[in-house]
């Protein structure tokens, strides 16, 4: 998606450690207009497949996946939490996730009443590095027994290889922008094309 693929150009940020800052439209300030045109581009790669739900994960994949949703009939939308709180309750689906920018372990939890064996999931993120936040969704949806039909990724990180491990398993994993390269002395970034 050229649009993002600017945005990232003009305002992203290439930081040691691999990390890519893109927090003035992305992850930390939302740029909503952007979200909408991310939101229709994933609508126009799964077109002809049923959702019936959009699952994503704590924290930065809500907005977006909120906004997405109004491209999917307003299916909705349910992101994992990485706490547990007093606000949780029933049975749960959980495992665990290692947060890449936090850089430590995070319970990953979802009320088994909001995805179920009949649901058809589609799979929502900021970002996709080594696969781990989407490996634990998918864990979540195999315990439940719903059918993960595709996975929206806004900015695939491809030189860490969890995109191209995700779709080497089968998923069709649709991300708008994929950094093939990034250099944080120089701050130059190259996308798949
Ligand atoms: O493919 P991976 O290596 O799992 O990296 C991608 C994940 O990393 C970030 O989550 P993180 O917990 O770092 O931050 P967040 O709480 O802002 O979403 C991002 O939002 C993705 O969920
Ligand atoms: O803002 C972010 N930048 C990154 O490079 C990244 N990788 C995973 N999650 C991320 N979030």
């Amino acid at each position: 998606m050229k649009e993002l693929e600017e945005r990232i150009r003009k305002e992203g940020t290439v930081k040691p450690g691999n990390v890519l800052k893109v927090d003035a439209f992305l992850n930390h300030q939302c740029d909503v207009t952007l979200f909408d045109h991310m939101g229709a581009a994933w609508a126009e790669h799964f077109a002809g497949r049923t959702i019936t739900k959009i699952l994503t994960i704590e924290a930065s994949g809500i907005g977006i996946a909120c906004i997405a949703a109004r491209h999917f009939d307003g299916v909705p939308v349910v992101f994992a939490k990485k706490a547990q709180s007093i606000n949780l309750d029933g049975e749960q689906y959980t495992t665990t996730v290692y947060s890449f920018t936090k850089q430590k372990e995070f319970p990953v939890i979802v009320a088994k009443k909001y995805l179920s064996a009949g649901d058809h999931v589609l799979l929502i993120d900021d970002f996709l590095a080594n696969g781990k936040a989407l490996h634990g969704l998918i864990d979540l949806c195999k315990e439940a027994g719903a059918v993960v039909e595709g996975i929206g990724i806004a900015v695939e990180k491809g030189f860490q290889g969890g995109g191209d491990t995700l779709r080497a398993e089968g998923y069709d994993v649709d991300s708008l922008a994929i950094v093939e390269s990034m250099d944080a002395e120089t701050g130059e970034i190259t996308f798949r094309d």
